[in-house]
């Protein structure tokens, strides 16, 4: 069984941006694909059956916060992470480097890893390429990311130089090699993938890209952006790095982000994109619609009647979370209920919403994929930002 299989089914004429298949050992991928994180082994709040419903194909699991808790021992015990989350669909794992960076905490990195006390219970751990290969092994997660460094835009307010990206990028080749040395002895039947770093110096994104296709991934991301630095760095190094990478192999764009970025990234050539956008925003009453973001906390939803996005077929805004009307009425849950539901604090609130957001990011890449298997992906970039600069 090959790992990973990318098949190119169209590319637009202009633009970067390709439609494709990407088969796994867990199932087959339709791209461009956003995937829905699920840190602790969930993406928060919404059940497996209802991803599955709203068109999830792939969701991401976090490498650290799963070693932390649950442990090896139990992932183990399940035979990796789809068992014991009830997700029978590909998993893409990160490689915890990110978020033990993420961390803030007391972190030490050197050559052989990142030293770190544990978050659970104060243990002095190191985490090295080599773990990081082992734990994605016992977690069978389709896709395994490489250990890298995520360069940092900026430390305690001063910018990252080109010497310290330098340095950055280079640890993260050094590591690419022994996370390859390492899944190869461990036999994982999985696919591993590298990750470009460089800071926001193109010359060194090249470097960091070339030395990566060197050693040969079946897949390759874009790490080190959306890190804090200003947009137009973003919106630059996305429209350097993914379209230099080979065709012929998926990419990846990690932790990227608004709608438009998504858009934007198809465009440059991106297959792959992840975000907790969706997700956080529900939770803190952002919702994302054809016409613009919605923030439910404002009074002047409190008495509005009309569902989230009118244009929407989600649970919560087609009603089908909700009890069947005898007339077939329209339910739908309104956004007065939302806007009482979130100033109650109540539960159903943030899980009504994540529903909305994941199916709204969900839509917008079957929408693109449609677009782009019919040749118009030129026309749907154009509809799209006027839709969404319309306003709700
Ligand atoms: N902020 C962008 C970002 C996000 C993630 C996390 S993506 C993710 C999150 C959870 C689960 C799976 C993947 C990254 N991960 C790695 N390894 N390297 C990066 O440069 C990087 C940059
Ligand atoms: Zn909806």
């Amino acid at each position: 069984m090959t790992a990973l299989q990318f098949d190119l089914l169209a590319t637009d004429p202009d633009s970067h941006a390709r439609r494709g298949t990407l088969t796994l050992n867990h199932g087959v991928v339709q791209t461009p694909i956003f995937m829905p994180v699920g840190t602790y082994g969930t993406v928060k709040g919404v059940m497996p059956r209802s991803l599955e419903e709203m068109g999830a194909q792939i969701i991401l699991g976090n490498t650290f916060h799963l070693w932390m808790r649950p442990g090896l021992d139990v992932m183990g015990a399940f035979g990796g992470l789809h068992a014991f989350e009830q997700w029978n669909r590909p998993i893409l794992t990160d490689s915890g480097g990110f978020q033990v960076w993420s961390l803030g905490a007391m972190r030490k990195i050197s050559e052989e890893g990142v030293k770190f006390a544990s978050p659970v219970n104060g243990d002095k751990l190191l985490l090295t390429p080599e773990v990081s290969m082992q734990i994605q092994t016992v977690l069978n997660s389709d896709i395994v990311m490489q250990f890298d460094e995520c360069t940092p835009y900026e430390t305690q307010g001063r910018i990252t130089t080109e010497a310290e990206a330098r340095r950055s990028m280079e640890l993260s080749l050094r590591w690419a090699k022994r996370c390859q040395a390492e899944f190869a002895r461990l036999q994982n039947p999985n696919a591993l993938f590298g990750i470009v770093q460089g800071g926001m110096f193109e010359h060194l994104r090249e470097e960091s890209l070339a030395a990566l296709v060197e050693m040969d991934f079946p897949g390759y991301a874009v790490g080190g952006v959306s890190v804090g630095e200003p947009k137009e760095d973003m919106r630059r190094i996305t429209a350097h790095t993914p379209h230099r990478l080979p065709a012929h192999k998926p990419r990846y764009l990690m932790g990227v982000g608004t709608p438009e970025d998504l858009v934007e990234g198809v465009a440059q050539g991106v297959d792959m994109f992840d975000c907790v956008m969706p997700t956080r925003n529900a939770r803190n009453g952002t919702i994302f619609t054809r016409y613009g973001d919605l923030k439910l906390r404002n009074a002047r939803h409190r008495n509005d009647p009309q569902p989230l996005d009118p244009s929407c077929t989600c649970h919560a805004c087609a009603g089908t979370a909700g009890v069947p009307w005898a007339d077939g009425g329209r339910g739908g849950f309104s956004r007065a209920y939302l806007h009482h539901l979130d100033r109650c604090g109540e539960m159903l609130g943030p899980m009504l919403a994540t529903i909305h957001n994941l199916h709204y990011y969900l839509n917008l890449m079957r929408e693109i994929r449609e677009a782009l298997d019919a040749g118009r992906f030129g026309e749907f970039r154009r509809q799209f930002a006027s839709d969404r600069a319309r306003g709700v």
